[in-house]
């Protein structure tokens, strides 16, 4: 029994470590046949020794019986949409804005705006408990049985930090178009781009159904962090990134608006040559306290802005 618990503990540990390298890092360190067999491993010694499975074993993913309906989530901190900005004009109106709202040099982060569906990833002890859709900002649905499934969420995470981060879950193309063939093929209605897929996926209530949607996600912020001490948002992202939260590689720090519009220019050019649907660019203001000073409207914050993309027709790559 101790002799199983050591060897559950260690192979569910490098399980753990391989499909974080796999799914957040795209960078996995052995082949995918030493994974499967160590899975196997681990769901037989879990199979004798049931009394040792933990929520957090990647043997826990895809969970059992379809739920009957979504409990409501109220978020602790509003998850808020934001403003839009359709031109140049626009941003540099918005850099004005946030320049007379403080008093230092204001820098910037840009990163690209997903087009996926938002959720929101409660951490206990460093363990993911809780996952929720944004709803209507205040409440969400509780969807953490199909949220569990998306691999690139790590069950566990490097520090036993109490923390909420936000972020968006969404399709890749290649899943996307994967998917609809099947659905045509089955002549069922094909989803009409892949932010319907995603929230499609995440919204029915059977988790076995979710996990075969190949789903991914890019966490972008942060709820709520107990004893964090983070002064920007870009170190905030590269803690996030450190603790085994899966971040946009793209993100940009910017001192000046000049860089962001340059990066508006790049991405609005890169845009067809991405594997995931973007609609827009973020710009938020980097500094934290800068953020408080500007605060919020009703329903968006003043310090950031989302720059939207002109409307293409639809392209179905
Ligand atoms: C609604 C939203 C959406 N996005 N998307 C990104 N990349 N960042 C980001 N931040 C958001 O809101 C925060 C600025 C609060």
């Amino acid at each position: 029994q101790q002799q199983a618990q050591k060897e559950i503990e260690a192979l569910r540990e490098v399980l753990n470590q391989y499909g974080y390298e796999y799914y957040v890092l795209d960078k996995p360190s052995v082949p995918d046949v030493e994974y499967d067999q160590k899975l196997q491993e681990l769901r037989k010694l879990e199979e004798e020794f049931p009394e040792l499975v933990t929520q957090d074993s990647p043997t826990q993913r895809v969970g059992g019986e379809p739920l009957e309906a979504f409990q409501k989530v109220e978020h602790k901190v509003p998850m808020l949409s934001l403003g839009n900005a359709f031109n140049e004009q626009d941003l540099r109106d918005f850099a004005k804005r946030a320049a007379q709202g403080t008093d230092e040099p204001v820098s910037f982060v840009c990163e690209l705006k997903i087009d996926g569906l938002a959720i929101s990833l409660t951490y206990e002890n460093g363990k993911f408990i809780l996952g929720s859709t944004r709803g209507d900002g205040s409440i969400g649905e509780n969807i953490t049985s199909n949220l569990r499934t998306i691999r690139s969420i790590p069950l566990t995470i490097k520090e036993k930090e109490n923390l909420e981060v936000r972020g968006e879950a969404y399709m890749p193309h290649k899943s996307f178009l994967a998917l609809n063939e099947a659905r045509e093929e089955k002549e069922e209605e094909p989803f009409a781009n892949p932010r319907n897929a995603a929230a499609g996926s995440l919204r029915q209530l059977d988790p076995k159904i979710a996990a075969k949607r190949n789903l991914d996600i890019f966490l972008y912020g942060v709820g709520e962090w107990n004893n964090s001490n983070l002064t920007s948002h870009s170190d905030r992202l590269e803690a996030l990134s450190k603790l085994g939260f899966k971040t946009n590689p793209e993100w940009r720090k910017c001192e000046t608006i000049e860089e962001v519009l340059e990066y508006v220019e790049y991405w609005t050019n890169e845009r067809p040559h991405l594997s995931y649907e973007i609609d827009g660019i973020v710009v938020k203001v980097d500094n934290l306290d800068q953020q408080e000073e500007l605060g919020y409207t009703a329903k968006s914050p003043r310090w950031a802005i989302a720059y939207k993309f002109p409307a293409e027709e639809a392209v179905t790559r």
